[in-house]
């Protein structure tokens, strides 16, 4: 009965490790190779063409290819399948290689097999495992698969079937060289690392199986590293970006010595111990590399110090992980190398093969090695295990496996899963190998269904944050100032984030002089790490985080006080304009002051008198010289009044002046008369400008000037302050109403009416009748010659006009006639002044009543002059008002 294998299927991973058990196939029932399969059908039968079916290449996902050669990382949403590669060795490697492998064969045949002294009793048992090497244990499906055949002892003796593991992204059978495999295997990741995008190949499998081979190569046939490092400066060259990318290279190996603790030794020269310290490594010399010539022979002196020795499996048999890194980095404008910015890692590992105790019969010191080998070795699958599932299910926590060696720490972004990587598996198919290639592939087979989703930028991400993190904790935990824990959390995001630092970047190596304009192109950060400084690593990023952390704390400082000037600016614009209004009210207020002073000055200048004198004998309580006092501390009203009284006199060249003041000053009338203006001009002006409000009738300066030319016709020659010549001028302070009088007081009691004019003007002032019967009655010579001029707000034109001759109230211009009789006070107006004081205001409609009112009332009626009696009815009218 034949059992055929299903079909492949390329996007998913069925391993029959454990097939069920049935019974024991007969010889003949074992399962055929598909190549005999094929040879045993007759000739005239065509058959099914199930090899060139399968020779096709169907790749696992689509859009990898096209992610990986086309797009960019983060346009490929589809997640990828970690991809594994399976290599399988030639039984015979040195006979590919014609006469020289001939020769190196029987060279080999004549040195001892056994590294080892040999277990005598094995002997006899070697030659029969001899003539069964040539037999093959893997067969090689399709491209993706393969079948494990169990030897037959192991058939027979165990019952142990077949195996089938497929899923590889690709099985490169023994005839496969160097150039497929980095073609179909290497490429990709090259393609991506020039595109800036990290990525790994690791090469697992048991010692002896190619792994080295398949990294390194040799001079005919150079590995992986070589290939991708040509084809790195080749695709460089051709898109020019050798000028603003440089490229660097450095390696190191994990070694155990004599089952010791691991150790990290630099393979480059003058390379010497290396310390891992959160997933970064100190020490580590980085060399730029300008050409391929030189990153080789680099690599063939980094060889030469990797710890080998000859084992039974493997005649130079690696003892220690090996990793290589090829760093590509922006150039700055000067030719530096931009470290802080994105610079992608091409990370290949030759890991250790496994040993099995009783293959290879390692004692002593290879035996400690092998544990170390197989110990680092299972970690590493640990790790894998671990991460797939915890993508089958998230819940569970990732174990962190990792930590139990260094390998694994160092890679352990690449083990979690957040960076991709590529895993070639080599094994070798001959029949002693079964077991090796059963544990390998049984081991391996679980990896190939873990997945990657855009890695890159998660692990970008992620890696900042854990840096930063750790950044944090130590500033927290040296720095001791907790409460500028918000701007270290604000300095990471914005480094993490603006820098696009990442891990790689972190790596501290150690950068090696290769030619001395080299040298110049590195920042100093990696000068600094030159020195093989143990702390510059974590120095270097905790002085960076305090450079950070203080000018976020500065940038913050400088907004607030920032904000704090704008207030106060904004205060001081207010105050500012408010000083300036306040300065402009308080220019207004002293320029008023000083047009008032200037007046006042005007005034006093105006009003000094020259002479006071007492017309009648009146009973003066205040002396004379407080009169010019009063009249300065008048009100400004009061002033007006005083002005107005005093415009009355312009021109006067001498007038005595008689202020009498009540000594009761019951009814604050003050008299003021004979008063000498100077300045006549200033004075009138000064009525002009301030206008009475008392006298609305004045507005304008032409009724003054009418007024003034009135006043300048008018004459008062004698200058003598005697009683003939008096000018009196009586300032009512109750009406405001000043009324000048000119000359004296006829004793005839002639009345003069008014023209119509200065009807009008008294009307205006609401001058009451008996005002201007006084008025009338105070100008007693002649009707036509005195006249009486009211002097606020009357336009007094016409009665200028209508008086050619006779002497003015005012003016003094015109001389009086000699022929006309000298005018002398009557008494009247004495009597009349010193009556004020003494007077009885009473009505005289309301005569007093009884014999003692009458008779008073007829003694003083008998003195009163009628113009008396009229001044004294106007003057009991105003105090009544
Ligand atoms: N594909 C191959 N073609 C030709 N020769 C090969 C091939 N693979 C391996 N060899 C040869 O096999 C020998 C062992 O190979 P290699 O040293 O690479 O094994 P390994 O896996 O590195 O062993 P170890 O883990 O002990 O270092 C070498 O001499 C190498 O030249």
């Amino acid at each position: 009965m034949e059992m055929k294998s299903p079909p492949p299927c390329p996007t998913t991973v069925t391993v029959r490790r454990n097939p069920p058990r049935k019974a024991r196939a007969t010889p003949s029932t074992i399962v055929p190779l598909p190549m005999p399969l094929s040879s045993s059908i007759p000739q005239d039968i065509p058959s099914f063409p199930i090899q060139d079916i399968l020779s096709i290449e169907v790749p696992q996902n689509p859009n990898s290819s096209l992610s990986t050669s086309l797009s960019a990382p983060s346009e490929d949403p589809i997640a990828e399948n970690l991809k594994v590669f399976l290599r399988i060795r030639p039984l015979n490697p040195l006979q590919s290689l014609g006469k020289q492998g001939k020769i190196a064969v029987q060279t080999l045949k004549s040195r001892t097999k056994n590294a080892w002294p040999q277990n005598p009793t094995t002997k006899n048992t070697s030659k029969t495992k001899i003539k069964k090497k040539s037999e093959n244990c893997i067969t090689v499906n399709d491209s993706h698969s393969v079948t494990l055949c169990p030897p037959p002892a192991l058939q027979d003796s165990k019952r142990v079937k077949s195996e089938v593991y497929e899923g590889f992204s690709h099985v490169f059978n023994a005839d496969s060289s160097q150039d497929e495999v980095y073609e179909k295997m290497v490429d990709p990741l090259v393609e991506d690392f020039i595109k800036g995008k990290s990525g790994m190949l690791a090469a697992l499998g048991p010692s002896g199986s190619g792994k080295t081979h398949t990294v390194f190569g040799c001079p005919r046939e150079p590995g992986m590293l070589p290939l991708a490092l040509r084809r790195i400066f080749s695709r460089s060259k051709e898109s020019g970006s050798q000028l603003s990318r440089s490229f660097s290279v450095s390696m190191f190996e994990i070694y155990s010595e004599r089952g010791k603790a691991e150790r990290m030794f630099d393979l480059f020269q003058d390379g010497g111990d290396l310390f891992l310290q959160q997933s970064t490594i100190k020490g580590l010399q980085e060399v730029i590399i300008s050409d391929v010539q030189e990153a080789e022979s680099l690599i063939a002196c980094g060889m030469l110090k990797r710890a080998t020795a000859m084992t039974n499996s493997n005649n130079q048999s690696s003892r220690s992980q090996c990793i290589i890194n090829i760093r590509s980095a922006p150039k700055k404008i000067d030719g530096e190398v931009d470290l802080q910015s994105k610079s992608a890692v091409l990370t290949i590992v030759d890991l250790a093969g496994a040993e099995r105790e009783k293959r290879t019969g390692n004692q002593g010191t290879r035996l400690l090695e092998s544990n170390f080998i197989n110990n680092t070795s299972m970690v590493f699958d640990l790790c894998l295990r671990s991460l797939l599932e915890y993508q089958k299910n998230p819940k569970k926590t990732l174990q962190k496996h990792f930590q139990s060696s260094l390998l694994t720490r160092y890679l352990r972004d690449y083990l979690e899963g957040k960076k991709r990587m590529t895993l070639i598996l080599t094994v070798k198919p001959g029949e002693e190998d079964y077991l090796d290639a059963s544990v390998l592939l049984r081991q391996a087979s679980p990896y190939m269904k873990i997945k990657f989703n855009n890695v890159e930028d998660s692990f970008n991400s992620l890696c900042n944050k854990r840096n930063f993190q750790t950044t944090r904790t130590e500033q927290l935990k040296r720095m001791k100032y907790s409460g500028l824990e918000a701007c270290v959390i604000n300095e990471g995001k914005g480094v993490g984030g603006e820098s696009q630092l990442q891990r790689e970047d972190i790596v501290p190596g150690r950068v090696k002089e290769v030619e001395p304009q080299k040298v110049l192109g590195h920042s100093p950060r990696i000068i600094n790490l030159e020195a093989n400084d143990s702390t510059s690593v974590g120095e270097d990023y905790i002085e960076l985080a305090k450079r950070e952390r203080k000018n976020q704390v500065m940038q913050n400082m400088a907004k607030a006080l920032w904000n704090v000037l704008k207030q106060y600016k904004n205060k001081l614009e207010v105050a500012e304009n408010e000083i300036h209004s306040l300065r402009e009210c308080l220019a207004n207020e002293k320029a008023l002051c000083s047009d008032l002073e200037n007046k006042l000055k005007i005034l006093k200048s105006c009003c000094s008198c020259r002479e006071a004198a007492v017309v009648s004998p009146v009973k003066v309580d205040e002396p004379r010289t407080n009169i010019f006092p009063k009249l300065e501390g008048c009100q400004s009203t009061d002033l007006h009044e005083v002005k107005a009284g005093v415009l009355n006199l312009k021109d006067s060249e001498s007038i005595n002046s008689e202020q009498r003041s009540e000594a009761t000053g019951t009814s604050g009338v003050a008299i003021a008369s004979c008063l000498d203006v100077e300045n006549f001009d200033d004075l009138s002006n000064l009525f002009i400008d301030q206008k009475c409000e008392r006298f609305p009738g004045i507005d304008n300066a032409k009724d003054l000037n009418d007024s003034e030319d009135v006043g300048r016709n008018d004459a008062h020659s004698d200058g003598v302050a005697t009683d003939s010549g008096l000018s009196e001028s009586v300032i009512s302070s109750s009406q405001s109403l000043v009324i000048v009088r000119n000359d004296s007081c006829s004793s005839t009691g002639e009345q003069q009416s008014l023209n119509e004019k200065d009807k009008k003007c008294l009307d205006q002032l609401a001058m009451p009748e008996e005002d201007v019967l006084f008025a009338q009655e105070c100008n007693v010579s002649d009707a036509t010659e005195s006249k009486l001029k009211l002097v606020q707000g009357c336009n007094v034109s016409g009665a200028t006009e209508s008086e050619p001759k006779g002497p003015k109230l005012i003016s003094h211009s015109k001389p009086l006639s000699s022929e006309k009789p000298k005018r002398r006070l009557l008494p009247a107006s004495s009597i009349l002044l010193k009556d004020i004081g003494t007077m009885d205001l009473e009505d005289e409609n309301e005569k007093p009543k009884g014999t003692r009112g009458e008779r008073k009332w007829a003694v003083d009626e008998s003195k009163r002059t009628q113009g008396s009696i009229t001044l004294l009815r106007l003057l009991r009218s105003n105090l009544h008002q």
